[in-house]
């Protein structure tokens, strides 16, 4: 479940449409149509308008289940054993962390491997499809993993019994936690000031375009396989939230992505420092435990070096306060307007592929030298235009030059500037607590209020601990 927004920004977006090869005649299709396809039923606008106030009740996935069920959670460690996952020394429970996740069941030692579950049980792009001729129409197109994966999971998951997932598929949660889930009004109130609003955004509208491309250039066309009461805007939705929180990146297997059950039960947990792996030897997922767990107690892995802010967008849940030595806020730094030499900063800033505003990642540990280095250009008097370029190569981690500047004559200076964009930052942060207390919730159903009080809390904490990291920073 590692660098999940790498991926996707890497092969998600890429106009993968450009060259396809000849269309299929569409009657070669017919016999395999007999399988029936279970329809999303009242599904919401599949708008890309996310300003809209559209509220998650009417959602109408009618696969997976809800996401503390151990009903289809036992039904899948069956289905599994019988197919090929050997014994294991861990079982699915309902826990305090994470809902359902794996639970010791016997005693385990520091540095054991743990798992074992072979490659036949993966969901990767190379996976058979039950309606083998829509992989075919998509692998012709060149669509990218990512993708690829969302659709052949909705098409799985519309098949119910007659897939050979539909087990996993049971007990895939109907809604992940996901920011994706999030409207636009939601992500506007409630992450205000943190820069995960933004990404927020971005990844929804990744989705959405992914979504929209892949309607226009390919379901359209082939509407016989790709209907669009199946494959809509709410389902797309879905396989992504479960790619986001489920898809695990295999470095052993030359860095290949993959669904795999069973694997997908664990939780992430900032202290340990354990990833799931492809063991050649053993030929399966596994991963080697970092510390001993007793009978009854949870076992975890990490899903990587992550903020509590990535951790939110793509997982949907933050880590308790001061629990995460990896968290980061984002501050972002900007140019002054009235800068005599504003046009000759930005350009040198340009060259180097920085901007205005440019952010920068602190962390509770300290911020990165081009931190400082940006401070220094904006506030550099005219008189130093000729270090302008140092000033910019140094601010950008695209350059091997020297990052370790120092100009004592600005630098307190350049330290104010950091400071007020700090101040500036936490004010933002301090403004949104303080409001939270007596936010409006302005819902009508208790269904309802659950979820913005749910969101609300998931705000305060992330906007908790980045306005920790701040303090700090300031400090
Ligand atoms: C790979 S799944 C793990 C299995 C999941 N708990 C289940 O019941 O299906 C990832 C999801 O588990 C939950 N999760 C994982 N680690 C968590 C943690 N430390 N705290 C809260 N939720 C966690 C989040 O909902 C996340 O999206």
């Amino acid at each position: 479940m590692a660098e999940t927004t790498r991926i996707l920004h890497t092969t998600l977006i890429p106009s993968f449409l450009q060259n396809p090869s000849p269309p299929l005649k569409t009657t070669h299709f017919h016999s395999q149509t007999i399988l029936r396809r279970n329809p999303i039923r009242c599904s919401i606008s599949t708008s890309s308008d996310t300003t809209k106030s559209t509220t998650t009740d009417h959602l109408q996935i009618p696969w997976g289940c809800d996401v503390d069920s151990l009903e289809n959670a036992s039904a899948l460690q069956k289905w599994l054993s019988e197919s090929g996952l050997p014994p294991q020394k861990m079982g699915i429970e309902r826990v305090d962390i994470g809902e359902r996740g794996l639970v010791a069941l016997k005693n385990i030692r520091k540095g054991e491997k743990l798992l074992f579950v072979p490659s036949s049980l993966f969901i990767t792009a190379d996976s058979e499809w039950s309606f083998p001729e829509a992989g075919e129409v998509l692998k012709r197109y060149n669509v990218p993993d990512w993708p690829l994966l969302a659709t052949y999971l909705i098409s799985e998951a519309s098949l119910m019994k007659n897939s050979r997932w539909s087990n996993y598929i049971s007990a895939l949660p109907r809604q992940p936690y996901s920011l994706l889930y999030w409207t636009r009004s939601e992500l506007d109130r409630y992450l205000e000031a943190s820069q995960i609003r933004q990404r927020a955004i971005e990844r929804i509208n990744d989705v959405t375009g992914t979504y929209d491309d892949l309607r226009l250039k390919i379901f359209s066309k082939y509407p016989h396989l790709f209907p669009e009461e199946v494959f809509n805007m709410e389902s797309f939705k879905w396989s992504f939230g479960i790619l986001f929180s489920r898809l695990v990146r295999l470095p052993s297997m030359d860095g290949r992505v993959a669904l795999v059950p069973w694997a997908n039960m664990l939780n992430h947990s900032c202290e340990v420092e354990t990833f799931l792996d492809y063991d050649k030897s053993s030929q399966g997922v596994v991963f080697t435990t970092d510390r001993p767990y007793q009978p009854g107690e949870q076992v975890f892995i990490s899903y990587g070096k992550k903020s509590n802010g990535e951790l939110l967008l793509s997982y949907g849940f933050v880590p308790g306060e001061g629990t995460n030595p990896r968290d980061s806020v984002e501050l972002s730094l900007s140019l002054r307007k009235s800068d005599k030499c504003y046009k000759e900063k930005l350009e040198a800033l340009k060259k180097y592929g920085l901007s205005t505003p440019q952010c920068f990642r602190l962390q509770i540990t300290g911020w990165p030298l081009e931190l400082m280095a940006y401070a220094y250009l904006a506030v550099s008097p005219p008189s130093m235009i000729r270090q302008f370029e140092e000033m910019a190569a140094a601010a950008s981690n695209k350059t091997s030059s020297k990052k370790d500047i120092r100009y004592p004559e600005i630098e307190e200076q350049a330290l104010q500037f950091i400071l007020d964009a700090c101040e500036s930052s936490i004010s933002k942060y301090t403004k949104f607590l303080q409001a939270s207390g007596s936010m409006d919730l302005d819902v009508t159903s208790p269904k309802q209020l659950n979820r913005k009080l749910f969101l609300k809390q998931l705000a305060v904490d992330l906007c908790t601990s980045e306005q920790r990291i701040l303090f700090r920073s300031q400090y």
